[in-house]
């Protein structure tokens, strides 16, 4: 199928760009790197009369390493944030996260922005963002405002971005360089959007006891879910293999699921359980410096 006809616009500049998207409003939508909206404008599921392209706002493709937080610009790729040395650095679960969206010639395409907006419930990269408290920063011609990812997720492919607004950049705090952090995911095959993925960070004390721990699934609800570990995860708590399997088993106990042809319930949950294990004794390893 193609896509019904509209009216294409590059802007040259962010100003310019905020500027189409107030005056056309809810008949407007900006393109990043088409790679969800491209399919959605074929199949007509999307239908906008004005398509605003951003390519060519090169000041919203940046990363910044500053006080504590990492800086991405909306229009930044999936494979630069996969391969930058600073991402490795400052947020190695980000780096690694990015690594695993679909191919090599989506991730040159697709925008962090992009994925955001998009807000497909087993993504990375809102994964990531709600898992690591990032905050979501979007602007419109009256000024910017700065969003906490838990809050920007609304629902299934819904978030808080106001007509004639747009996403310009995503503050990831750093993770601190002795965290532990792992990302896994299940899908049918390689590349494929995730049925269920599973995100860890944690800080073990010098006498590798529990300091601290999050964790968060995708795929398992309408939007990305940081669980509360209050219950099981107790500071002070020795990670041993049998923590180990009963957090996660915790873990999938607590999130809500529904059966959703072609996956049952009862199986997405014994995924997420096996996920959140491995991923836990990943980040266990990594923390305690050992190879994984
Ligand atoms: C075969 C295939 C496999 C894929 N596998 C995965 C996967 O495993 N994991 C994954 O996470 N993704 C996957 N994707 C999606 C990919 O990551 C997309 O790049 C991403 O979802 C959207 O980014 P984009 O830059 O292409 O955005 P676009 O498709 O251009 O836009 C998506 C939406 O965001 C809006 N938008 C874009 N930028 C902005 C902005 N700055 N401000 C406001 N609104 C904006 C658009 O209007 C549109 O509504 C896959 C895609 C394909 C085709």
């Amino acid at each position: 199928m193609k896509p019904a006809s509209f009216e294409y616009h590059r802007p040259q500049t962010l100003e310019a760009a905020l500027r189409l998207l107030a005056h056309y409003g809810d008949k407007a939508k900006p393109i990043a790197g088409g790679q969800s909206l491209g399919p959605m404008l074929n199949m007509r599921l999307a239908r906008p009369e004005h398509l605003i392209d951003l390519n060519d706002l090169v000041e919203l493709d940046f990363i910044r390493v500053s006080n504590g937080a990492l800086e991405i610009g909306a229009m930044t790729r999936h494979q630069r944030v996969a391969t930058a040395p600073e991402v490795r650095r400052a947020h190695p679960l980000l780096a690694a996260a990015a690594s695993t969206i679909g191919h090599y010639a989506i991730r040159q395409r697709g925008t962090l922005g992009g994925s955001l907006v998009h807000a497909d419930p087993a993504a990375q990269m809102p994964l990531i963002a709600v898992l690591g408290g990032a905050r979501i920063v979007v602007c419109g011609l009256d000024g910017q405002r700065e969003i906490d990812a838990v809050d920007f997720f609304r629902s299934v492919m819904t978030v808080d971005v106001r007509h004639g607004e747009m996403v310009t950049s995503v503050r990831f705090p750093h993770l601190s360089a002795n965290s532990g952090w792992a990302f896994e995911l299940f899908s049918r095959r390689r590349g494929d959007f995730a049925i269920v993925a599973a995100a860890v960070t944690l800080l073990l004390t010098r006498d590798q006891r529990l300091a601290s721990l999050e964790m968060a699934f995708g795929g398992v609800g309408s939007v990305p879910v940081r669980l509360d570990v209050s219950a099981v995860a107790e500071a002070g708590a020795m990670p041993t293999e049998k923590w180990v399997a009963g957090v996660s088993a915790f873990a999938a106990q607590s999130i809500s699921l529904e059966d959703s042809a072609p996956i049952p319930a009862v199986f997405r949950r014994e995924v997420a359980a096996s996920l959140m294990e491995k991923a836990l004794a990943a980040a266990l390893a990594r923390a305690r410096g050992e190879t994984v």
